[in-house]
Order: C-alpha cells, then sequence, then structure tokens
C-alpha cells in the first residue's frame, strides 16, 4: 500500500450542478472528519454511507459549503484505499475551495492518474484494465465505450492470463529437463515446445486481428473526402456531420485548407478530412492546399472519392482512379439529383460495383448506401455483431507483435535442434512480454508514463 494520501477533483472543471474533490489513502477519513460538520462522524460512519452536512474551515469556523460526503473503506473501493469524497456545489470556486481546505490539512496533490494507478497498484485491477479506463473517458462512440468496458472487466487479461500459465509450466519443464538432461525426455521437450508454442503463437496472432478493427473503434477511421474541385466533397462532409461544418460555394477551389470532422457512421466512428479540390492550378495558396490534399490521401485509412456524375470523367479524376485501385476507396457518385453525364464503364472496369455509391450530398440521399459501403468494407458488414474483445492499445498491439516473434524464435529454434537451454530464452521473453500487457513484470517509467496521460483527479 502507498502510505500518503491524495486527493484531486474527480469532476470536470466548468459550470455544472455538482462538483467532486475525491481523497484516497489510509489517512483519508482522519483527515477530513474534522473539516466536516455533520450528524454523523465520519470516523463512525460505515463504509459506501453517505452524510449530509457542511465543510467548515477549523481554523476559523468559516462555511465553506454545504456538501455531500461519501465514505468507502479499503479494500472495497476504487482505489482499493479508503476513499472519502466530497460532493459540492458545481462550477469552480466551492471544488477549490474545499480542495485547498483538504491540502491544508495533510493530504498531498494527487497526480494525473493516480487514483487509477492505485488501484493498479494496490491490485485491485491489472494494467491492461487500467489502461481501459482511459479508453473508456476517451471514447468517441457508444461501441468504443463498449469496448472499453469489456476491457475494464479484463476481457483481454482473461485471454493472456491462460497463456503466461502455459508458457510457465513449459519453461518450468525445460527446466528440469536442463538438470537432469535424459536424451529421450529432452526429445520429448523438444516436441513440445513446438507444440505449445504454436498454440500460443495461434491465440496470439486472434488477438492481433483484432487490432485493426480495435484501432479504429478507438481512434475512429481517418476518412480523405477528395476530388475534383466543386465535386461536392464539403457538401458531403455537411451531409455526414449533419451541420454546416465547411464552405460551400459553386466556385471550384472553395476549399483550401483541410476541415476536420468526428461522426459516427451507423456506430462507426469517422475522422473525416475535407481537402481542397485536386487540380494543376497557379494559385499558389490552392497549391498548397492540393499538396495537403495528396498529404490526407497517403494517411488515410479510407478514402471517398467524389465524382460529379453531372460531368465527364475528367483526366486527373482517371489519374486519381488509376492511382487508388489498390487503397481503401468508396467512389461517391454525386450530384444524382442532375442530369447523369458520366460513363460509369470505365471506372466499374477497375473497381467493383459495392464500392460504387450513388448520393446526393444537396439533398442528403444516398448517404445510408454509403454508411452500408463503409461497414461493408470495415467490417465485413457486421459491426454489431460479434464479440466485444478488440485489442486496441498500441502498446498491447507491440507486445502481441513482439511475442509472436519470440515464439516464432523458439519453434525455428526447436526444429533446428539447437539445445533447450537456449531456447528456454524464447519462451521466458515471450512470457514477459505478455506480462508487461498486464502490467506484470513493468518498470516505473513505463507506468508513469502510462498513467500521466489520463486526466486530474482519475
Ligand atoms: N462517485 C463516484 N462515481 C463513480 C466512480 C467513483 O470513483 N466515484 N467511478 C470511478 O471510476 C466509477 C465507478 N467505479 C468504481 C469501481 C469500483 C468501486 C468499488 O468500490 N469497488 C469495490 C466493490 C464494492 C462493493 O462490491 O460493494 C471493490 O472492487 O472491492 C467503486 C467505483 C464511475 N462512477
Ligand atoms: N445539384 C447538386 N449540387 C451539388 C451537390 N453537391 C454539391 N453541389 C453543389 O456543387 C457546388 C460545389 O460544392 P462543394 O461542396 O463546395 O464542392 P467541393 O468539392 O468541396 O469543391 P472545392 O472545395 O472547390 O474543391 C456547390 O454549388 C454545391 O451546392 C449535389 O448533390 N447536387
Ligand atoms: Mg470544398
Amino acid at each position: 500500500m502507498t502510505e500518503d494520501t491524495i486527493a484531486a477533483v474527480a469532476t470536470a472543471l466548468g459550470e455544472g450542478s455538482i462538483a467532486v474533490v475525491r481523497v484516497s489513502g489510509a489517512e483519508a477519513i482522519e483527515r477530513i472528519a474534522p473539516l466536516f460538520k455533520s450528524k454523523t462522524d465520519l470516523r463512525e460512519a460505515d463504509s459506501h454511507t453517505v452524510h449530509y452536512g457542511l465543510i467548515r474551515d477549523p481554523m476559523d469556523g468559516s462555511v465553506l459549503d454545504e456538501v455531500l460526503v461519501t465514505v468507502m473503506k479499503g479494500p472495497r473501493s476504487f482505489t482499493a484505499e479508503d476513499v472519502v469524497e466530497i460532493s459540492t456545489h458545481g462550477g469552480i470556486v466551492a471544488v477549490q475551495a474545499v480542495l485547498e481546505l483538504v491540502l491544508r490539512s495533510g493530504v498531498r496533490m494527487a497526480e494525473p492518474g493516480e487514483f487509477t494507478k492505485r488501484a493498479f497498484l494496490n491490485g485491485r485491477i491489472d494494467l491492461a484494465q487500467a489502461e481501459a479506463v482511459i479508453d473508456l473517458i476517451r471514447s468517441k462512440s457508444s461501441r468504443a465505450f463498449q469496448v472499453a468496458r469489456k476491457q475494464a472487466e479484463g476481457a483481454l487479461s482473461k485471454r493472456i492470463v491462460p497463456l503466461r500459465r502455459q508458457l510457465i509450466e513449459l519453461l518450468a519443464h525445460v527446466e528440469v529437463n536442463i538438470d537432469y538432461p535424459e536424451h529421450d525426455v529432452v526429445e520429448m521437450t523438444t516436441a513440445s515446445i513446438t507444440d505449445t508454442c504454436g498454440q500460443v503463437k495461434t491465440i496470439v496472432e486472434q488477438l492481433l486481428i483484432t487490432a485493426a478493427e480495435g484501432k479504429i473503434l478507438r481512434e475512429g477511421i481517418v476518412t480523405a473526402i477528395v476530388g475534383r474541385p466543386n465535386a461536392g466533397k464539403s457538401s458531403l462532409l455537411n451531409a455526414l456531420a449533419q451541420e454546416n461544418k465547411a464552405i460551400v460555394t459553386d466556385i471550384p477551389g472553395t476549399t483550401r485548407d483541410i476541415v476536420e470532422e468526428s461522426v459516427s457512421l451507423s456506430g462507426i466512428p469517422l475522422r473525416l478530412l475535407d481537402t481542397a479540390g485536386i487540380r494543376e492550378t497557379s494559385d499558389v495558396v490552392e497549391r498548397i492546399g492540393v499538396e495537403r490534399s495528396r498529404g490526407a490521401l497517403l494517411e488515410a485509412d479510407l478514402i471517398l472519392l467524389v465524382l460529379n456524375r453531372n460531368e465527364e470523367l475528367h483526366e486527373d479524376e482517371r489519374k486519381l482512379l488509376e492511382d487508388l485501385v489498390d487503397r481503401p476507396v468508396i467512389i461517391v457518385l454525386n450530384k444524382s439529383d442532375l442530369e447523369n453525364r458520366l460513363d460509369l464503364e470505365e471506372i466499374e472496369a477497375r473497381y467493383p460495383k459495392e464500392r460504387m455509391v450513388s448520393i446526393s450530398a444537396r439533398e442528403g440521399s444516398g448517404i445510408d448506401q454509403l454508411e452500408k459501403a463503409v461497414s461493408r468494407l470495415f467490417f465485413g458488414g457486421s459491426i454489431e455483431s460479434g464479440d466485444l474483445t478488440y485489442v486496441s492499445n498500441a502498446r498491447h498491439i507491440a507486445l502481441l507483435h513482439q511475442t509472436v516473434q519470440s515464439l516464432n524464435d523458439a519453434i525455428e529454434a526447436a526444429d533446428a535442434g539447437i539445445p533447450i537451454d537456449l531456447i528456454q530464452i524464447d519462451l521466458a521473453r515471450a512470457w514477459e512480454l505478455l506480462g508487461e500487457i498486464v502490467g506484470d513484470s513493468v518498470g516505473e517509467s513505463l507506468l508513469d508514463q502510462i498513467f500521466s496521460q489520463f486526466c486530474l483527479g482519475k
């Protein structure tokens, strides 16, 4: 147990109806009790009870606020330590005054993420669960929230722990064989190395398959809207965002800088980038805009290539269709409310029909078809179904890739007849790498780095 007692404002700073000062640590109750004037003495309160009263400065007797105080006793609390929460009036004045008084009573200001870090250090949750708490707060769609909730409950850890157990059992076996080498037993051990490593690898690889979707759910699909000037890119952004975010005019070259907007398309979060229309231009500003469009194209997970159905295919568009053929592109045939002058044959020769969608950005028609095309491309069309265990954290993904590498090294070494005491190193490494996901064998500096990403008071 960490010995000192910490405090921070747990709610968002700003105008609100209630704000909360959270205090955690062995001295939480005894430090707050003298500040709280109430019918019950906090020192005698039962765990998980709420008490009405006043926060009063014991130095001069002045009343800071009328509050509700909650007591939760460790180890059955969020941090697994004694926790006292003071609910003050909203806004920043009352809560800051109460926090200052608490800090003057021998309680230390918490660092960002320190409450969750204590929950981890005190063994209530593991590191993957603690990291999921950040994801919960940051999630941008209900689906991302559900995935983070599942991980906060320990879904990923449940997959990792049995794999580590398998590896440690194998390691124990290898250890015995190193100490008591008998030829046929060593041979059997080599066979079980390939066997177990193969099994563990299969599961790790299955987890890695979920990584692409997991990343999307967490961060959103980076979606570049590209096309010729006046094709209707900004109109499409506005239609998807359901607000007039980007400027739309009939002047080609209206959009110059990239306009960004996050939207949720049937549960899939998209980070839309509206870009300058791509064309040859002598205008200096527009040219920089076109460069940025090309940059956005490179980093995009999804490209919406907007074509004007009302015009024949332009040379610049033909070039784009050619360049983008191996990328995740959806061809958006816009202005379907106008006369159709675009010959689709040339496009259909390169792109399958399910990658083409007719819309009218101005009238808002065809957007549902576009949604379907996106979910087909990214989730095989079934984002709502399936299990919610995704590996979405970059740190976890990197560790799983390294684990596969170590397992491959072990398998190759075993196949090549390399002595088992050397293979043991790869096995131990795989075991350690998986351990880093759940927070076994992680250093102080990594923990600091992870928890410093949290908000203050979490
Ligand atoms: N006021 C308040 N609301 C909050 C939080 C909080 O810390 N304070 N939370 C902060 O994120 C979330 C809830 N998370 C929590 C997680 C565990 C425990 C807890 O006391 N766990 C005990 C079980 C207690 C029991 O079973 O009665 C335990 O695990 O031992 C409390 C809150 C969301 N809402
Ligand atoms: N009839 C019709 N007009 C549209 C449609 N979508 C866009 N427009 C019109 O086309 C013109 C250009 O639209 P924008 O959305 O500004 O086009 P853009 O691709 O962003 O153009 P740049 O920013 O110049 O590259 C505007 O006058 C829009 O009102 C549509 O579906 N139907
Ligand atoms: Mg535009």
